[in-house]
């Protein structure tokens, strides 16, 4: 009787947990936005740890919303760092590719062959980054969230133009494109703008695409 009762309750009060991964070059904004986050939506921190230091290795949380658990993953953006991600993607939910806004000059990147310096390696490698997340089979169909990151900063480039010039032509490279759903989103991690609409956005996808990623009942 204990057992069946034990399991009653436990079946009442489960909710489905998505694991999402937060990725993007090194510097983007990823453990700020997870302070963030943490901040947002857990009770227990009420304030955002905002002094980061690069991630060596992953930060996890997991946040407790009405009709979901979320766990969130934020894993180092370091060049040597980033073929660890792809252990991520079989068991993701969705993705999160945080860029810094201050840092892929004009974000066009039809200009790329021409250009060289700072500027354009760090569009370039933005890009070619982007691209090898799509690909990989592993992260098929899983929705991609882009937060075009650090808008509070005067040398930033519009969402705008991260969008069109950046992140649509990539997404038009990838095969199958028409089955992943993805948005391209404004946000300053810093200043904990946008990150309620990107959680938004994130916990519908989840739920749409759930037969085929289904969640685990925790
Ligand atoms: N101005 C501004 N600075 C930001 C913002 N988000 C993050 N930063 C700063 O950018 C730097 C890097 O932030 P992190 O969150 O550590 O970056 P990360 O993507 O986790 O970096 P790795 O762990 O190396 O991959 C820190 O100095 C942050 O304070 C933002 O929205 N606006
Ligand atoms: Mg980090």
């Amino acid at each position: 009787m204990y057992h069946l009762v034990k399991g009653l309750y436990r079946y009442a009060t489960s909710k489905e947990e998505y694991s999402v991964i937060l990725l993007g070059l090194d510097n983007a904004g990823k453990t700020t936005l997870l302070e963030q986050i943490k901040a947002h939506f857990l009770e227990s921190q009420t304030e955002p740890r905002l002094k980061t230091v690069p991630t060596v290795g992953q930060n996890v949380a997991t946040v407790s919303l009405p009709d979901m658990y979320l766990k969130i993953w934020d894993v180092g953006g370091q060049h040597s760092l980033r073929n660890l991600w792809q252990s991520y993607y079989s068991s993701c939910h969705a993705i999160v590719f945080v860029i810094d806004s201050s840092d892929v000059g004009d974000a066009d990147i039809n200009k790329l062959r021409s250009e060289q310096g700072i500027e354009a390696g760090r569009l370039a490698e933005c890009k070619l980054v982007l691209e090898s997340v799509l690909q990989n089979e592993d992260a098929e169909g899983v929705p991609v969230l882009v937060l075009a990151n650090k808008q509070d900063r005067e040398d930033c480039v519009e969402v705008v133009k991260i969008k069109e010039g950046l992140v649509r032509k990539v997404f038009e490279g990838e095969k199958g494109v028409s089955v992943r759903d993805s948005r391209v989103l404004p946000m300053s991690a810093l200043n904990g703008v946008g990150v309620r609409e990107a959680v938004e956005w994130i916990c519908s996808r989840v739920k749409w695409n759930k037969e085929s990623r289904p969640p685990v009942m925790r």
